[in-house]
């Protein structure tokens, strides 16, 4: 026997072998496919799992309702029902289709019972591997088992039809590449290079979902750097500076030497120069959160120290931004900046006068207080005195100036 997944590998998943069984899996009706099964040859951990089926996606939803199982039909025209289990994991089950026609954006599937064409019009033969749910047999039509043990990222077919069929497999091929591959398929990397600027017709979510991807996989410091000398990044990314790559490099170096895991959105902002953060952040539509990650990013550091960063800024913004100017960030990692343990009140109780200079005198005292690296309170009813003694002093200096009229 070849190489096979043993059916106990997705015990992790409660449920997902019943499913598998009210979808024929015995009867070779249905078994999980693409990134599942590759990364568990990979042994890596799997965070969900695909099945294809020969069943049409209206046998689908019957099957899952009659078994009791919840059955949402996340995408009919595409044959694609979501199926989830008990523990509220979603499984996609999906029709095995073949290919009608495409523009390169979408495609129109027609519905088939034939396993090999369900996997011809996949992107790469390591997705397109079939694990047998109750046999653990693994179908692989075009040399996927090979390519996986040779950590090769290959189209199945003819690269140039792949990409034409979706312009996304582009940064498909050099995303996986990244995570999994050794030498680069020369074919794969020529059709890329020669069909780059199709990417241009993709919608951006889509563009961005995948470069956010790409930038935290292993080796994405090298895959980046080939994807801009090759001018793939230029139809995507066209604001990176010649030293964009060198900034994510050394990112990434101090990234792993502070044991800080990968961060696409202060990869994404390291590789690009400083003032094109907000352009690129609205053009690749990105949440607001990230824009503003994006932005804050590259925003410098000031000269308060790094928990004085954090303070003003938030921990997570500050350890983007002490990485990327060079700092040490291992003060800020993990720690929740405290509250200032002194209230106005307390200054009026000292004999301020209620209004803006409370609010001014508060100001000092939280400057004093971050600039000592956050003292406790009995240091602070300290810094209170002082400081409020000292605005009562220039309060009444002036008052006197005032009343002898002198300037
Ligand atoms: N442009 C695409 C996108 C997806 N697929 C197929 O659909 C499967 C599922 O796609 P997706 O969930 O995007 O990727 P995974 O392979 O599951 O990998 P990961 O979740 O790690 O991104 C892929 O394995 C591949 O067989 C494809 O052929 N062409």
């Amino acid at each position: 026997m070849g190489v096979t997944i043993a059916p106990d590998r997705w015990d992790a998943f409660a449920g997902l072998a019943d499913l598998a069984m009210v979808l024929g899996a015995d009867a070779g009706q249905a078994r999980y496919v693409g990134g599942a099964v590759r990364d568990t040859l990979l042994g890596i951990p799997v965070a969900d799992v695909d099945i294809a089926t020969s069943h049409a996606p209206e046998a689908v939803i019957a099957k899952l309702r009659d078994a009791g199982i919840k059955a949402v039909p996340t995408g009919l025209a595409h044959g694609t029902v979501t199926a989830v289990l008990a523990s509220g994991q979603p499984v996609e089950v999906t029709t095995l289709r073949r290919d009608v026609s495409t523009d390169g954006r979408h495609a129109l599937v027609a519905f088939t019972d034939d396993w090999r064409e369900d996997a011809a019009r996949r992107d790469f033969t390591m997705n397109a591997l079939y694990a047998d749910p109750a046999t653990g047999a693994i179908s692989d039509f075009f040399g996927g088992l090979a390519d996986l043990a040779a950590r090769r990222v290959r189209f199945i077919g003819d690269p140039l039809q792949r990409i034409a069929e979706d312009h996304l497999r582009i940064l498909r091929f050099f995303r996986f590449h990244a995570r999994f591959g050794d030498a680069i398929d020369a074919d794969g990397l020529n059709a890329c290079v020669a069909r780059s600027r199709d990417l241009m017709a993709l919608s951006r979510e889509r563009i961005a979902g995948e470069m956010l991807k790409l930038l935290v996989t292993s080796n994405a410091v090298e895959v980046v750097g080939l994807m801009v000398e090759r001018g793939i990044l230029l139809s995507v990314l066209p604001e990176i500076d010649g030293e964009g790559c060198a900034r994510l490099a050394s990112l990434a170096l101090r990234e792993a030497a502070a044991g800080i895991a990968p961060d696409a959105i202060r990869r994404l902002a390291a590789l690009l120069p400083p003032e094109a953060s907000e352009g690129v952040g609205a053009r690749l539509k990105l949440s607001n959160a990230d824009r503003k990650r994006l932005i804050g990013a590259t925003a410098g550091t000031g000269d308060e120290g790094p928990r004085g960063l954090a303070y003003r800024v938030g921990a997570a913004q500050a350890v983007d931004r002490l990485l990327i100017t060079g700092q040490d960030p291992s003060t800020v990692v993990g720690w929740s900046p405290p509250r200032l343990p002194v209230s106005g009140g307390a200054l009026v109780a000292r004999g301020l006068e209620k209004g803006p200079v409370v609010a001014q005198a508060l100001r000092e005292v939280e400057r004093h207080w971050v600039a000592e690296g956050f003292p406790d309170a009995a240091r602070v009813d300290q810094l209170a005195d002082v400081v409020a003694a000292s605005f009562l002093n220039s309060s009444s200096a002036s008052a006197s100036s005032t009343s002898s009229g002198r300037p």
